[in-house]
């Protein structure tokens, strides 16, 4: 790594927002943290700092919820100087018609199977949303291209995003097909620490025909 600091990722989830304190699906919507959902960031915060863990530059996405949770965790662990780039990539999925909907009240409307599907499932996509596909397809695009450069400078990376944004993200760094990510969750302010062997930039692209 022509001898930059250990390449560290570490994604995290933002703490509980209003919405995910009233069950609500959230999707685009941007409600605020809840006070539990401070703590929660302030707690992680704290663990991350506990494993001697700074991070040198953080990705996050647009959405409030991320937005405080990134303050948060600046202040506790000193780095409210380091860059931190947000952007609309990494937002969580897209619930379209289901945004807003309490989502025990979606579940006696259109069964508890299909609402399952539509949370979990890689492929259902939600009326007028996303499936985890499409997040994904716009999350690794964003990763490979701006990120994963980014990671391979050393130090450590901090990515705040969402549920279904990270377990996109999640799916192509643990290798989780789409059946064994329909088990896969990240609760509320939950964080995945990686290590990062070598570098993955890439120096140079050419078109040969
Ligand atoms: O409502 C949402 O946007 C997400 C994340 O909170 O919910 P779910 O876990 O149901 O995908």
């Amino acid at each position: 790594m022509n001898g930059a600091a250990h390449a560290r990722l570490i994604l995290l989830r933002h703490g509980e927002s209003e919405a995910n304190a009233a069950n609500r699906f959230t999707g685009s919507a941007d409600p605020a943290l809840t006070a539990n959902g401070r703590g929660q960031a302030d707690a992680v915060a704290r663990q991350l700092l506990d494993r001697g863990i700074r991070p040198a530059r953080i990705f996050r996405s647009t959405l409030r919820r991320c937005a405080d949770t990134t303050a948060i965790v600046t202040a506790v662990t000193g780095s409210q100087d380091v860059p931190v780039i947000a952007n609309l990539a990494l937002n969580e999925r897209d619930y379209g018609a289901l945004t807003g909907l309490n989502k025990a009240e979606a579940a006696d409307r259109y069964g508890v199977e299909q609402v399952l599907r539509w949370r979990r499932s890689y492929a259902d996509a939600p009326p007028d949303g996303e499936s985890l596909r499409d997040t994904a397809a716009r999350v690794l695009a964003y990763h490979i291209h701006v990120m994963l450069p980014a990671i391979m400078q050393g130090g450590a990376t901090l990515v705040v995003a969402h549920g279904n944004s990270l377990r996109a993200l999640a799916m192509a760094l643990d290798g989780i097909d789409a059946l064994g990510v329909e088990t896969f969750d990240i609760p509320t302010a939950g964080a995945i620490l990686y290590e990062f062997a070598a570098t993955t930039a890439i120096l140079d692209r050419a078109i040969i025909s």
